[in-house]
Formats: structure tokens, C-alpha cells, sequence
């Protein structure tokens, strides 16, 4: 599937695969508990968000360097174009770096020095998106947002993630309204494992302009009629949603009825090295186990360059609708 779209919810650190990160550990002297690929791979069986979450962290430990996080996303962006990806706005969690004492340069300077050649190396525009880790304090999210202000000219927006449940929205009102004065754009993960009143949260306390996952919606009619009448784009993640168990398997995944109901859906790969597929191996998951139709897919393409922020390029944006449209399907 390897018509041309957007990847707009994926997250870097979840692009590490077992084989880099023994590469990476031999090189920074990081033992891991595993003893090779294959049982790291094994560790892959996760009963939800959190468990998945504890695996994601505790492996970030072989992330040391610029060059670490140059190769990491370097990796990445070489298989997002093979699978047709033409741009990504792509989520990194410095929290999760800066506990371990990586500097948010180190990882900001590591991960640029790959997205600055992209465009010219893969044929994939790039941009950054800050997360904010909402299972950790407003104040470290504040100090965060403090200690990338150096490197804004390289940072298009900034997000929510980790884990949901217990940890709503609301108590990031503050910086994200510091984030929107640096003339920042404004994600979250909402409605993933949480509720409805989340996705109600992100918008109306911290003002996002796109939900990420937002499958949950579905429990609340009103709030679907509000994200369709606003045209407010979901990045949904169905493979994520499969390994983490919010639906039991791919061929229950609502993403036909949600596209029906009219929501702007985007599919996804979010931690694509744990998941089992980066973007266009879901985009082959949905149509197989889906029966999503050709023009569906299409649909979704689309759907993903008008969700990008791509607003200050829209000549750009129209380049790439067009090459979807032009798509030949074989
Ligand atoms: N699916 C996900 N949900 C929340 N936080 C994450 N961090 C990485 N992947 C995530
Ligand atoms: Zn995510």
C-alpha cells in the first residue's frame, strides 16, 4: 500500500528496533536484560497501554548520544519511504531522556541532524512534535517546555502521551497555553484508554487541533456529531489498538464505522517497531481485515496531508494531494 500520505502519529522512540537497540547497547556499554533479538522480541505480548509503556521506557536506555538519535530516526525515515510516507510529523517524549541525563539538545540536535536531510535523502518532509509526559507533573512539563526554548526553531508542536487513565487533559492547561504563546501547534492522545470527557478535555481546556487515537469517542454521539462538524482529525493507531487490547482484534476495529459517521480519520503506526507494522503494512492490515476498498484508502491518504500542519506550505500540501489523487492502486 504504498500510495503516498502523511504519518502523523508516530512516535520515535517506538521506532527502535531490537536490532539497533543491541547495536546501540554494545556501543554505549548498556547491558540489557535480554539476551538477544529474538527474546527481546518474545517481550512483545502486551496486556495494555502500561505494559507496553514499561518495555517502550526501560529499552530508551541504549539512547545515549546525537549520533543515537540521529541513527534512530534516520532508521526510521528510510522505512516510512519505502513505505510511501512523503511527510511525517513525528513525536519524541524528552522526559523520558532527560531522566536518564540525556539533554533535550542531545536528543533534539540528534534527531534534526536526520530530519534536516530527509526531505533530500528519502523524499520525506519532516517536522517535530514535543510530548509531554502526562503520568509526570504540570511542573516537569513546564521545565521541559523551558528547556527546549532554545531549540523552538526545530520543534512544529508539541503533545500529550504515556498513560492515559488517571491523568486528564486539564492538568496541562498551563503549558500548553505557554506552548501556544510560543506560536506552537497543540496535539494530544485522547480517548485512547481514557474517556470521552478526555477528547472533550484536549479540546476545550488545551485548545488541540488534532486528537490522537481518540477511538473512544465513539461512547459519546454528541462528542462524534461535535468532531465531525468541526472537521477535528483523529490519528488512529489500529495495529496499536490491537497489541494494546483496546479491540479485541483488527476485524472489530471501528475504523469503517468511524469513517462512515464522516469523522476525519487518519490510520497510523505509533510504535510501529512494537506493534508489528509500520504505515503501509496498516494500511494492508485495514483493507484485509476491513475490507477497506481502494477509495477508502484514498480517503485516507487525503485525510492525512489536509490533517498535516502543513498550512504554512500549501503549495506543498496540494503537491502531495495530487499525487494521491494520480495513485494507481495494482
Ligand atoms: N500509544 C501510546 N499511547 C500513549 N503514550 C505512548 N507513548 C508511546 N506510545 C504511546
Ligand atoms: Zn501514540
Amino acid at each position: 500500500m504504498h500510495i503516498p500520505k502523511a504519518e502523523l502519529h508516530l512516535h520515535i522512540e517506538g521506532t527502535l528496533e531490537p536490532e539497533l537497540a543491541f547495536a546501540l547497547a554494545a556501543r554505549n556499554g548498556v547491558t540489557l536484560p535480554h539476551a538477544d533479538t529474538e527474546a527481546l522480541r518474545t517481550a512483545y505480548l502486551f496486556e495494555d497501554l502500561q505494559s507496553f509503556l514499561d518495555l517502550y521506557y526501560a529499552l530508551m536506555a541504549v539512547l545515549r548520544t546525537e549520533d543515537d538519535f540521529t541513527e534512530l530516526a534516520d532508521a526510521y525515515l528510510t522505512r516510512a519511504a519505502a513505505q510511501g510516507v512523503r511527510h511525517a510529523e513525528i513525536f519524541f517524549d524528552p522526559q523520558a531522556h532527560t531522566a536518564r541525563g540525556v539533554p533535550i539538545g542531545t536528543v533534539v540536535e540528534g534527531l534534526g541532524r536526520a530530519l534536516e536531510r530527509s526531505e533530500e535523502k528519502h523524499g520525506v518532509s519532516t517536522q517535530l512534535i514535543m510530548c509531554f509526559l502526562r503520568d509526570q507533573s504540570a511542573e516537569s512539563a513546564l521545565e521541559t517546555l523551558e528547556a527546549a526554548k532554545p531549540h523552538l526553531h526545530q520543534i512544529s508542536a508539541v503533545g500529550l502521551d504515556s498513560a492515559e487513565a488517571g491523568h486528564p487533559p486539564a492538568k496541562f492547561r498551563e503549558v500548553y497555553e505557554a506552548a501556544g504563546a510560543l506560536g506552537l501547534r497543540k496535539v494530544a492522545h485522547a480517548g485512547e484508554e481514557g474517556p470521552p470527557a478526555y477528547i472533550r478535555e484536549a479540546l476545550d481546556v488545551l485548545g488541540v487541533e488534532r486528537i490522537d487515537h481518540g477511538l473512544r469517542c465513539l461512547e459519546d454521539p454528541d462528542l462524534v456529531k461535535r468532531l465531525v462538524a468541526d472537521r477535528v482529525p483523529l490519528t488512529l493507531c489500529p495495529l496499536s489498538n490491537v497489541r494494546l487490547r483496546a479491540v479485541d482484534t483488527l476485524e472489530q476495529h471501528p475504523l469503517p464505522a468511524m469513517m462512515d459517521a464522516g469523522l476525519l480519520c487518519t490510520v497510523n503506526s505509533d510504535d510501529p517497531a512494537y506493534f508489528g507494522g509500520y504505515v503501509a503494512d496498516t494500511f494492508h492490515a485495514v483493507h484485509e481485515a476491513l475490507g477497506l476498498d481502494h477509495e477508502q484508502l484514498r480517503t485516507l491518504a487525503r485525510n492525512s496531508f489536509e490533517a498535516a500542519f502543513l498550512d504554512h506550505d500549501e503549495e506543498r500540501r496540494a503537491r502531495y494531494l495530487s499525487e494521491v489523487e494520480a495513485y494507481a492502486f495494482d
